[in-house]
């Protein structure tokens, strides 16, 4: 299918990211409503980024999941390149952890949970998205996460230094430390910063935040310490993600297991007890 901006009414701007802005838009002929993600193709060549945002659209294109904002297209005039996402209707997750703080632990449960389903979906496909954090993620009209930036996806395994930009926070020991496996990390990678993201939801910061210098050592290091109001279980899924070793690291099938997840997730099955209590009254 062969889009241009004519097909499209725009509507307001949404917001700006690092390399675009965002628009609400409606698809003229359909109505459908979507998110309009505009690059201009100067600021890609000074950011070099071009080749990245071309991986972006490779990746992104394939993907479908329920808590993976939908990549619906993409196409390009002389200046810009744009970008046709599904439009999750909450906004950006970090305004919303910014506001509250931090997140009682049956809304991090699910989160996180919804988290380990599209990673493990991800993983399934080889690909490992390498920079999970909350400006990274979504909200849904329904409350539902939605992973939505790929521009720091690969597929796995990758052995080629890139220069990360932005905050070292939810970087794992295994891409900032020096020496020979600094070059070979795998979708392990993003174990550590799930770990890193259930930290923050709960204690309203990173584990590791520190001035750079401080970040990077402690990261390798792995010293953090969870705060005493947090649950014994969610305290023990948190140190099972922040293992220095990736092979030591709770694979994500077991994240879907753990009894913090279960404590607070399985509302479905609950349901279905009830339900199939109430048949046999
Ligand atoms: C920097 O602030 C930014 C930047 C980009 C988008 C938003 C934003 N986005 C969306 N939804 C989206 C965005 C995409 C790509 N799909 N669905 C909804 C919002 C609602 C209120 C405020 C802001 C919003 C903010």
């Amino acid at each position: 299918k062969k889009f241009h901006l004519g097909m499209f009414e725009i509507g307001k701007p949404l917001g700006k990211g690092k390399f675009g802005r965002v628009y609400l838009a409606k698809e003229r002929s359909t109505g459908f409503v979507c998110a309009l993600k505009v690059l201009h193709k100067s600021e890609l060549q000074q950011g070099k980024v071009e080749k990245q945002v071309r991986r972006e659209i490779e990746i992104h294109s394939n993907l479908r999941h329920p808590n993976i904002l939908r990549f619906y297209g993409h196409f390009h005039d002389s200046k810009r390149v744009f970008l046709i996402l599904e439009f999750a209707g909450k906004g950006e997750l970090y305004k919303h952890l910014r506001k509250e703080n931090k997140f009682p632990e049956w809304k991090a449960a699910q989160y996180i949970a919804q988290m380990a389903a599209a990673l493990k979906y991800l993983h399934k496909k080889h690909v490992m998205h390498r920079d999970i954090k909350p400006e990274n993620i979504l909200v849904g009209i329904h409350g539902e996460i939605k992973i939505s930036d790929f521009g720091w996806s690969v597929h796995a395994p990758n052995n080629r230094r890139n220069t990360m930009c932005g905050t070292l926070d939810y970087l794992p020991p295994e891409m900032i430390k020096p020496g020979s496996q600094e070059n070979f990390y795998n979708e392990k990678v993003d174990l550590w910063s799930l770990g890193v993201l259930t930290y923050e939801f709960l204690v309203g910061e990173a584990p590791f935040e520190d001035t750079p210098v401080m970040t990077q050592r402690r990261i390798a290091r792995g010293e953090m310490t969870v705060p005493k109001f947090v649950s014994p279980e969610a305290r023990d899924l948190i140190e099972r993600l922040l293992v220095l070793d990736p092979e030591k690291r709770i694979p994500l099938v077991e994240v879907q297991k753990h009894p913090w997840i279960v404590k607070h997730c399985i509302k479905g099955e609950r349901a279905t007890q009830r339900s199939s209590a109430s048949k046999e009254t």
